[in-house]
């Protein structure tokens, strides 16, 4: 398309654009399309003033900074400009930042650095007038901020007097004001309950909550200040020390708060290795960042490179790979899982977000559909973050093509064409088929030959979805009946592989209590609940007559689980594939009793935090627990271990100011290994 415009004319069209894009992004809080496409549109739009300087004028988005302030507020010029930063998107642009800071100074040494989080939020400026809190106001233009002293004056760790007596009389300080993803989740969901619009972002979030002309309403919204740079100083005490760093340093000891990630580096070489891990920490901290700040720490260096139109020549920002993209709904298809709920699922245009390519989405239920109001051939933005799994968090209204289509929930199952239920006061809606349903038989199947379940070597999905398909397995009893020779003629099987098949499910007869529980793919009842229900009651028998209360007595069983296995149990087809397993020759050894205050780990308190690769977190809370440990959620004085896994976080970092015992992940296999030795 743009190639049949004229530079002229594609500049012109970006700068409408970009402009209409700011204004929905600083104006009104509510961004229309991801930040990685903005970002693509300016940079073509440098690009083109680049090759063609004639065509930049000075009223281009590319050299201004921000939006303009609304009028409901008072304006604040601000005494020193609030600028923007510019961006480094990869290794050579920051080595390229590096050596244009040295060529403009002729030095030829490394260059010493301030590496800062660059959190997600929106700039603030704070003044404080003799250790007082006196006017805060937002970034606007950069020149014009907005008034919002009496919002600021209600986030939780801005101080309202500084500590101590040695500030400057007149100090300004700079930060972000940011909602943690924590406080947006549940910002979001009062919302949705209030039958209010749910924010796109916590960033949005942020500025929303604090543009209100009611501070009432910012007080309620879960905000906080971090900050990262002075501005206009009068009257120091004492004079400032030289390095940005350790400005920062004296900020917080007059009460302002820093985030806990800022370090300093030498080179651009450091800097980068300081990107990475960042970059590591980044889906574990409690807050957004888009990426890192750079910063010349010393001040004088700064002060010799100075400024462009709207970004200091001494400061970059390094981004990180976009968490959020555009995509386009291509069509809806409907799935049926194990216990019948069924689950639209989005396809999408495949698109890298989040460093892979994504091109399904889950849309959960017919609630979320209608909240993002989206329909087939919508552009959408995606999300992926860390290793959740990737959401649609908006449609971008104003891209619906003309021949868009609802989606249609379906009234009977896509599978078995049963009926579809859908109980009050439940989000999800169900196939009413059972077991009848191929597709929940299919689950089922998998479930039971699942590692943690029977762990069945050989039975693989797809084989599973063909013996069900061909009626060959109708039940997980069925299983154990097959022979060598119709296993040796199903596709990609041959002789060999039917025979190792035979002998694994042979194998798989010898069980424990817990995992044959758990094989049963009761609703709700996981690996752990299956083995406490074990240790508990130590026979099936005494599980299948147990009755509610009692099954409620059983560490993590709660009245809705409780519910399901006694359900589960009076089902009487249930019981006759029990038996059948049985009789197949499904074993177990008993479980001795033993009293629980004489397991090896009686009376302690373990927490998991990190991730384990050798074992899943479900895994080894179950198997603490069967030596008769309690696993708590939290770190206090009252725990006796923690086990951190990689990238453990706060809890280790709680752990450590504690005193508390921790062991890595080698060390817990070792111990477990230890007991049952
Ligand atoms: N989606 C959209 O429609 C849309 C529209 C406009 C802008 N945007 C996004 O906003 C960006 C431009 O916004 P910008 O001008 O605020 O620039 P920016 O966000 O790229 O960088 C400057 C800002 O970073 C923040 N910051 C965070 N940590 C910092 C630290 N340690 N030190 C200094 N500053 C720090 C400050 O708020 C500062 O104003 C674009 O790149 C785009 O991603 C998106
Ligand atoms: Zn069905």
């Amino acid at each position: 398309m743009s190639n049949a415009l004229s530079p002229a004319q594609r500049l012109t069209q970006l700068i409408n654009t970009i402009n209409e894009y700011n204004y929905q992004y600083y104006v009104l809080d509510n961004p229309t399309v991801p930040d990685a496409e903005y970002d693509r549109l300016m940079r073509e739009l440098l690009d083109i003033e680049q090759t063609y300087p004639d065509l930049r004028s000075s009223d281009s988005p590319s050299q201004k900074v921000g939006g303009t302030a609304l009028s409901a507020f008072e304006q604040v010029e601000h005494e020193v400009p609030m600028l923007s930063l510019d961006n480094a998107f990869d290794e050579q642009d920051m080595v390229a930042f590096e050596k244009r800071i040295k060529d403009r100074l002729k030095n030829t040494d490394k260059i010493g650095f301030s590496c800062e989080p660059k959190l997600d939020g929106l700039a603030v400026s704070i003044l404080y007038e003799n250790g007082k809190l006196v006017r805060a106001a937002t970034r606007g233009d950069g020149r014009v901020g907005e008034n919002i002293t009496t919002n600021v004056r209600t986030i939780a760790n801005v101080p309202l007097s500084l500590r101590g007596d040695s500030y400057p009389s007149r100090l300004e300080v700079r930060g972000e004001v940011i909602m943690t993803r924590a406080g947006f989740v549940t910002l979001n969901e009062a919302q949705i309950n209030k039958g209010k619009k749910p924010f796109v972002n916590p960033r949005n979030a942020a500025a929303g909550s604090l543009r209100q002309l009611d501070p009432r309403i910012t007080a309620g919204r879960p905000l906080l200040f971090y900050c990262y740079s002075l501005g206009l100083v009068e009257n120091e005490q004492q004079p400032l020390d030289t390095t940005h760093s350790s400005r920062l340093k004296q900020l917080s000891e007059w009460g302002l708060p820093l985030s806990k990630e800022l370090e300093t580096a030498t080179g651009a070489q450091e800097c980068l290795e300081y990107f990475h891990k960042i970059g590591e920490l980044r889906s574990q901290l409690s807050y957004d960042i888009d990426g890192v700040v750079f910063k010349v720490d010393d001040i004088e260096m700064q002060q010799a490179l100075g400024f462009v139109a709207r970004a200091p020549r001494w400061a970059i920002a390094h981004k990180f790979p976009a968490q959020e993209e555009i995509s386009s709904l291509l069509d809806v298809e409907f799935q049926v899982g194990r216990t019948g709920a069924i689950t639209p699922v989005a396809r999408l245009v495949p698109t890298f977000v989040g460093g892979v390519t994504v091109s399904n989405a889950t849309l959960h239920n017919q609630d979320e559909i209608n909240r993002l109001g989206i329909m087939i051939g919508d552009t959408v933005i995606i999300r992926r973050a860390g290793d959740v799994i990737p959401q649609i968090v908006a449609i971008v209204t104003e891209k619906r093509p003309a021949d868009a289509r609802e989606i249609t929930f379906p009234t009977a199952c896509p599978m078995c064409d049963s009926a579809i239920e859908k109980l009050e006061g439940e989000a999800v809606a169900r196939c009413t088929g059972g077991l009848y349903c191929k597709a929940q038989r299919k689950e089922a199947m998998k479930h039971f030959a699942s590692r943690k379940a029977l762990d069945v070597d050989g039975l693989g999905d797809k084989l599973i979805e063909q013996l069900v398909d061909g009626d060959m397995v109708k039940s997980p009893a069925d299983f154990f009946s097959l022979d060598i020779a119709p296993l040796s003629s199903m596709e990609r099987m041959g002789e060999k592989s039917a025979v190792n098949l035979v002998n694994a499910l042979e194998h798989s007869k010898k069980t424990t209590l817990a995992k044959f529980l758990y094989a049963l793919g009761i609703r709700e009842v996981g690996e752990a609940t299956a083995q406490n229900l074990a240790l508990h009651f130590l026979t099936l028998e005494a599980i299948e007559q147990a009755d509610i209360e009692s099954l409620q007595t059983v560490p993590d069983v709660g009245v809705i689980v409780a519910q399901h296995v006694f359900n589960f149990f009076r089902e009487a087809h249930n019981l006759e594939v029990i038996k059948a397993l049985r009789d197949a020759g499904v074993h177990w050894p008993t479980i001795e009793k033993i009293a629980l205050d004489q397991l090896p780990l009686a009376g302690q308190v373990y927490v998991l935090t990190g991730t384990l690769n050798v074992m899943d977190r479900n895994q080894a809370k179950a198997k603490l627990q069967a030596l008769g440990a309690k696993v708590s959620g939290s770190v206090s004085a009252k725990t006796d271990c923690l086990v951190a896994g990689e990238k453990a976080g706060s809890k280790l970092t709680k752990a450590q100011d504690l005193g508390v015992k921790v062991i890595n992940e080698d060390g817990m296999l070792a111990m477990f290994a230890d007991l049952e030795g």
